[in-house]
């Protein structure tokens, strides 16, 4: 029997900012319908990971295939047709200042041209199921920050994604605000079969909301492990990284030179 071709295959990556190496051939698949996270210290690389795979940059070397097809090598037009497959969840919410909640929601929609009737009325329905009424009409400076998030999440999901991609889900919230959203990733996740992965450092959000766990250092995987393993697994580093300790196999001297660096600037 074949063996199952994972949705999300990323081979080799590799890609540098002058000198600075930030990934190092990175490997890692993601299975359909399964949720990974990829776990890291602050600049190791988690969100230039996941801007390589959506094309806002360009790896030095590397393949990025979905469902076997290299999505790098496609002509751009292709990339973002497929990229209509694509729901993407940014850090701080990225929400338009300047449009309403629902025309916020349902952008991904208006761009396909789908009609503005049909569109606001996905984007309340989505709206609903984060658990928001009657804002639909309001503005961004209206909302608080719990609210923009789940506006955020259901702009990411209106134009039904199959692959999703989170960026800190919970980063900024207060803890129970940061459980609302992770019960609703749960869901999305088990109600719909949706791919995900996600990049966090919030362990709490990471044993929740995923089905394997990623760690991300020194410029490459360094271990993967489903998420029941994450309490026993005993790779020095993971339990570094979880445990939250300064010392240990981590190098942590290129960040205190960065600290260094900018504190005589
Ligand atoms: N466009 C860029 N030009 C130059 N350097 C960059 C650029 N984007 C990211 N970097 C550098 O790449 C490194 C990794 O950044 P990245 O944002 O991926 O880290 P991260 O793991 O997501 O961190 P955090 O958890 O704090 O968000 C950092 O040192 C950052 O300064």
């Amino acid at each position: 029997m074949n063996a199952p071709i994972p949705r999300i295959s990323i081979r080799g990556l590799s890609k540098r900012f002058g000198h600075k190496v930030i990934l190092d051939h990175v490997d890692l698949d993601i299975m359909p319908g399964k949720s990974t996270t990829v776990i890291g210290m602050s600049g190791s690389g988690k969100s230039v990971l996941i801007k390589c795979i959506l094309g806002l940059l360009k790896p030095d070397s590397g393949e990025i295939l979905v469902d076997g097809e290299n999505w790098l090598g496609l002509p751009e037009h292709e990339q973002l047709h497929r990229m209509r497959r694509v729901g993407m969840l940014f850090q701080a919410g990225a929400l338009f200042d300047s449009l309403s909640v629902w025309e916020n929601v349902s952008f991904a929609l208006l761009r396909q041209g789908v009609d503005k009737k049909t569109a606001k009325s996905r984007a309340i329905e989505v709206l609903e199921w984060v658990g928001l009424h009657d804002i639909e009409d309001k503005v961004p400076a209206e909302l608080s920050g719990g609210m923009a998030k789940r506006v955020g999440l259901a702009r990411t999901i209106c134009h039904k994604p199959d692959i999703v991609f989170l960026d800190e889900p919970t980063t900024g919230l207060d803890p129970i605000m940061a459980d609302v959203i992770n019960h609703l990733i749960v869901r999305l996740h088990k109600d719909s079969g949706t791919t995900i992965l996600s990049i966090t450092h919030d362990m709490k959000s990471a044993a929740m909301i995923s089905d394997h766990i990623a760690l991300l250092c020194h410029g490459s995987i360094h271990r993967q492990i489903a998420a029941h393993e994450l309490e026993s697994d005993q790779d020095p580093m993971l339990r570094q990284f979880i445990e939250g300790r300064a010392e240990g196999p981590i190098n942590c001297s290129s960040w205190g030179k960065q600290i260094e660096e900018a504190i005589q600037r």
